[in-house]
């Protein structure tokens, strides 16, 4: 029995909704939203649609008692209204938001993994760790799942092979210090300094591209849910079929004594071993760096004050 809820339901909660449902990976699915209109409409929405499909979950609405035995619960609150103005413009909102919902899931007592999908991604899911007092390797957040995506992405197109040919992790802090670690990239194997078919990486051309390739997303459609949603399945698959696999997720890192994107296997359990990489010096500096903004924009969320 697969069992999953989504808490924010707005175009990222239901895009991800929608996929879970239709890729027929969750058997019981719990959806939540401030919104009651927006959660009963898509409960009905799917489960009109659902009779076409071999696989039907169950579908439950607005109730936290629900997530108790739930594998994994995905939190996709935020204001996506404010993203227009800037990046990290989210910050004290989401932060109130999950001082809402974090005694909810607490009183549900829910025990799964929890995967943070809101920005600014490694200092919320702190901050939810904190408020949840669930184990720190069960609080994930997304990172820089999709930035290291962009970038295999954005090298494979350099010289014309798959982007699953590339493999390597961007660490850091999603949509801030995104620190690409250079000495992990390889393509089909060989270091990115090898030529492939005679064509030689330019490292920092593809870093560039991978951002534009975002920002096309944005510019275009207002958002960038798809690339997100759709990397969100395959960690919640990770999770649920207990696979170990290691992906750049935001999770704690003893030895930056903060949330930090880095590379851990994913299981049943959250976060397992991490995947202890050799860096080169500037990129543990830079690591620093992103982990004190990290550090930084957590101390705001700390300092809320109590009566909002
Ligand atoms: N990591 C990425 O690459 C990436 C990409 C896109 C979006 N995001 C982030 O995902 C988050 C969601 O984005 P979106 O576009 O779906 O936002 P949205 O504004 O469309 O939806 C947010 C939803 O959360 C709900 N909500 C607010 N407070 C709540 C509460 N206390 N309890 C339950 N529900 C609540 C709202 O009613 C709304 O339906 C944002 O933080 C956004 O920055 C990240």
């Amino acid at each position: 029995m697969r069992k999953l809820g989504i808490i924010g339901l707005g175009n990222v909660g239901a895009l991800l909704a929608n996929l879970l449902v239709a890729r027929q990976i969750v058997d019981e699915l719990v959806l939540i939203d401030t919104n009651s209109d927006l959660a009963v409409g898509l409960q009905n929405d799917l489960l009109d649609g659902m009779s076409a499909l071999a696989v039907q979950p169950t579908i439950k609405v607005q109730d936290y008692a629900a997530l108790k035995d739930a594998d994994a619960v995905v939190l996709a609150i935020g204001n996506a209204e404010l993203l227009k103005e800037q990046r990290f413009a989210e910050l004290t909102d989401v932060g109130k938001m999950m001082r809402q919902i974090a005694p909810q899931i607490k009183q549900s007592g829910f025990s799964g993994v929890l995967l943070n999908l809101a920005n600014p991604n490694e200092a919320a899911t702190a901050y939810l760790q904190y408020l949840t007092e669930l184990p720190r390797p069960k609080v994930i957040g997304l990172g820089t799942v999709l930035d290291t995506a962009r970038l295999h992405r954005a090298i494979a197109d350099q010289v014309h092979v798959a982007p699953s040919a590339v493999t390597g992790f961007v660490y850091g802090q999603h949509d801030g210090e995104a620190v690409p670690i250079w000495s992990t990239f390889r393509i089909n194997g060989q270091p990115l300094e090898k030529p492939v078919m005679g064509q030689k990486i330019d490292p920092h051309q593809s870093e560039i591209q991978a951002k534009l390739n975002g920002w096309y997303a944005i510019k275009g459609q207002g958002q960038d849910v798809s690339g997100m949603a759709l990397w969100t399945m395959r960690i919640l698959q990770a999770v649920l079929s207990d696979e170990q696999v290691s992906f750049p997720v935001a999770l704690y890192q003893p030895q930056y004594q903060s949330y930090l994107s880095f590379a851990a296997q994913l299981g049943r359990q959250g976060v397992g071993n991490y995947t202890l990489l050799p860096l080169r010096p500037l990129e543990e500096d830079q690591l620093k760096v992103a982990a004190q903004n990290i550090q930084d924009q957590l101390n705001i969320l700390l300092e809320l004050p109590t009566e909002d």
